[in-house]
C-alpha cells in the first residue's frame, strides 16, 4: 500500500514576521529549520520511509526536505520539482503584513483572500519588487504561465495535471512518496484527495513541518482511511495558529 507523505516546510522568516508570501522565495527561519528536523525525527520515529522526493522549486520547501531526509539519512533518494508545487500566488498581497492587510479590509473580505476556493487576491504589478516574471527559477517557462495572483481553485489546476502525470505513476509502483510543498498547494491536493467541498475547505490550515500521511490503495491511489499526522497534537495546535493569523 502506497504512502503519500505531505510536509508543509518549515517556519519561514516571512511566517514569522507575519507577511504574505506567496512565491516569493524567503528562507526558513531558526524555528522553522528546527522544525525541519523534528519532522524528520518523526519519520524516524514512525518509521515512514520515503522512497522519492517531491519539492516546489521554493527554497523553504527544497530546504526543510533536505533537513527532514538528513535525519533520516535517506538524502540519497531521487529527486523531482515543480512549480507547480508552489505555493498559491498571493498577488498584490504579497510582501503585505497581515495584521494590517485584516484592518485594511475587514475579517470578511481578509477571509476571503486567504481561504475562498475561487476568489483570487488583487493582482501584481510586473514590476513590483515581490513579482516574480522576470526571475530566472522560472525562464523554463512562457511569461503568461507565470501568475499575478491565484486562487485556491487556480492552484488546483495547475498541481493536479502534475500530480496525476507524475506522482501518481510513482505511487502506482508503489513508491512511498514525500511532497513537500506549502500551506495553500497542499490544501489544494488534500481537497482533490479527500474529497473536501468548496465550502469546506475554508476550514483546512495545514500546520510547518509535521508530516501527514495518506496511505492509498494500491490500484485505485484511493484513501484507505483517513489521513493521520505523525504528531496529531502538535498538528492541531499548528493548524490553529495559522487560522488566527493576522490577528494582533
Ligand atoms: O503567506 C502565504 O503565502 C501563506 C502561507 O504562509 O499564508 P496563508 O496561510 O495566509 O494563506
Amino acid at each position: 500500500m502506497p504512502k503519500l507523505i505531505l510536509v508543509r516546510h518549515g517556519q519561514s522568516e516571512w511566517n514569522e514576521k507575519n507577511l504574505f508570501t506567496g512565491w516569493v522565495d524567503v528562507k526558513l527561519s531558526e524555528i522553522g529549520e528546527a522544525e525541519a528536523k523534528r519532522a524528520g525525527e518523526l519519520l524516524v520515529k514512525e518509521q515512514v520511509n520515503p522512497d522519492i522526493l517531491y519539492t516546489s522549486l521554493l527554497s523553504r520547501a527544497i530546504n526543510t526536505a533536505n533537513i527532514a531526509l538528513a535525519q533520516t539519512d535517506r538524502l540519497w533518494i531521487p529527486v523531482k520539482r515543480s512549480w507547480r508545487l508552489n505555493e498559491r500566488h498571493y498577488g498584490g498581497l504579497q510582501g503585505l503584513d497581515k495584521a494590517d492587510t485584516l484592518e485594511k479590509y475587514g475579517p470578511e473580505k481578509f477571509q476571503t483572500y486567504r481561504r475562498s476556493f475561487d476568489v483570487p487576491p488583487p493582482p501584481i504589478a510586473d514590476d513590483s519588487e515581490y513579482s516574480q516574471k522576470n526571475e530566472a527559477r522560472y525562464s523554463h517557462l512562457p511569461k503568461d504561465v507565470i501568475p499575478a495572483t491565484e486562487s485556491l481553485a487556480l492552484v488546483i489546476d495547475r498541481l493536479l495535471p502534475y500530480y496525476n502525470d507524475e506522482i501518481a505513476k510513482d505511487l502506482l509502483e508503489g513508491k512511498d512518496v514525500m511532497v513537500v510543498a506549502h500551506g495553500n498547494s497542499l490544501r489544494g491536493l488534500v481537497k482533490y484527495l479527500d474529497n473536501i467541498s468548496d465550502d469546506d475547505i475554508a476550514g483546512l490550515n495545514i500546520p510547518t513541518a509535521i508530516p501527514l500521511v495518506f496511505e492509498l490503495d494500491a490500484k485505485t491511489l484511493k484513501p484507505t482511511k483517513p489521513y493521520y499526522y505523525l504528531d496529531p497534537e502538535a498538528a492541531a495546535a499548528g493548524a490553529a495558529a495559522v487560522a488566527n493569523q493576522g490577528k494582533k
